[in-house]
């Protein structure tokens, strides 16, 4: 390992983010008495050109006025290529109450671009006597937010979470597919007359993770589109699991529960964690560093993974 210790991500839940438009007002409350850890309002892709300035105005409105309960409130603005950022940095952070957690900057380029919208956050904040910091989170849909996705990652100490959102990439990437997530028809190796399907978001999710891991961040799978499709969301929301993502976004209430099943410790897992940090803790006592554990070694390795699946238990113990 580095001198550099890795740092730990935000010590809370993040299974399932529940988008809905910031237009349609009569989902609020349905949103907020759902079971997803992260509620995100949407005034970016989800709503009309015409409906921009409605739309912050109700948004700014709900924030105050919904009871959120202890999930985390997030606001997506409109990306720093369209007119409408500043006014929804400056509305948000101007009119809207301190229960707003965080605010979410779609299509991310590069570090300036955190650093612009940070700026103005800060001044904000600090005109205001705002007592709460807005944390950010952001998401990787374009070619340079890919490849730029490591600096993305440092550029603030605000960051939380980091989202890879599919639609956006596939377009800016020029994939030729219109599906959001999941598997892709073309996508396939061929042998002796089987087809044999991979992942064409795999790369770019590890390239994400790797990132998050590295500056403390927590990496999170965006939208599947298919929303009556609810195994491809289980096979999709598997792989980003088994990857190191934390949770994944739904884009309808029908996909929240798949999104804390998956990305819920099963039972059987973490018993085997606790166990296995009590295998490693006997195994420290006696002087050595691994062990056997149900026929398989166990090393100081497997505290670290063991830990990481007890934390995310005792955190779903504590909601
Ligand atoms: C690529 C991206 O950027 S994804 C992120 C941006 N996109 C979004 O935010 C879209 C979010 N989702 C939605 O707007 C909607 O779910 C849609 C348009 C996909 C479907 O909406 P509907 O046609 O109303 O869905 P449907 O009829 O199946 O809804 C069933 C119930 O769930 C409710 N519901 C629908 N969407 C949501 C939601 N996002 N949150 C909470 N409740 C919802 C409906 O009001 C309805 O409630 P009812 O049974 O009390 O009448
Ligand atoms: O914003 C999300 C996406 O998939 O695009
Ligand atoms: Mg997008």
């Amino acid at each position: 390992m580095s001198f550099r210790l890795q740092p730990l991500p935000p010590a809370r839940l993040n299974r399932c983010q529940l988008f809905g438009p910031g237009s349609r007002t009569a989902l609020f409350e349905k949103m907020a008495r759902s079971e997803a850890d992260v509620i995100n309002i949407d005034l970016e892709d989800s709503v009309a050109p015409d409906d921009k300035e409605a739309a912050r105005r109700q948004t700014i409105q709900a924030i105050g006025d919904v009871d959120w309960g202890d999930k985390t409130l997030s606001v997506r603005i409109n990306g720093l290529d369209t007119p409408f950022w500043y006014r929804d940095v400056v509305d948000l952070l101007e009119q809207a109450g301190e229960r707003l957690d965080q605010i979410m900057i779609p299509k991310v380029g590069n570090a300036a671009d955190i650093y612009a919208v940070d700026a103005l956050v800060t001044a904000i904040e600090r005109a205001r006597g705002r007592e709460k910091a807005i944390g950010f989170e952001v998401i990787i849909e374009s070619a340079a937010g890919i490849c730029h996705v490591e600096e993305i990652a440092a550029a603030s100490p605000r960051l939380q979470a980091m989202s890879l959102g599919a639609a956006d990439f596939a377009a800016s990437m020029g994939m030729a597919t219109t599906g959001i997530g999941g598997t892709q028809e073309d996508y396939y190796m061929y042998r002796q007359g089987q087809k044999y399907w991979s992942d064409p978001w795999h790369w770019a999710q590890a390239n994400i993770v790797a990132a998050c891991r590295t500056h403390g961040l927590l990496p999170v799978d965006g939208p599947f589109g298919d929303f009556s499709d609810a195994e491809g969301f289980l096979a999709q929301a598997r792989r980003s699991a088994t990857l190191g993502m934390v949770g994944k976004w739904a884009i309808h209430p029908s996909q929240v529960a798949l999104a804390n099943q998956v990305f819920s410790p099963s039972e059987s897992a973490v018993t085997e964690a606790r166990e296995i940090l009590a295998a490693m803790e006997e195994a420290k006592r006696s002087g050595a560093g691994a062990t056997v554990y149900k026929g398989r070694l166990v090393d100081i390795a497997s505290i670290k993974q063991a830990e990481v699946i007890v934390r995310q238990a005792e955190m779903i113990q504590k909601r």
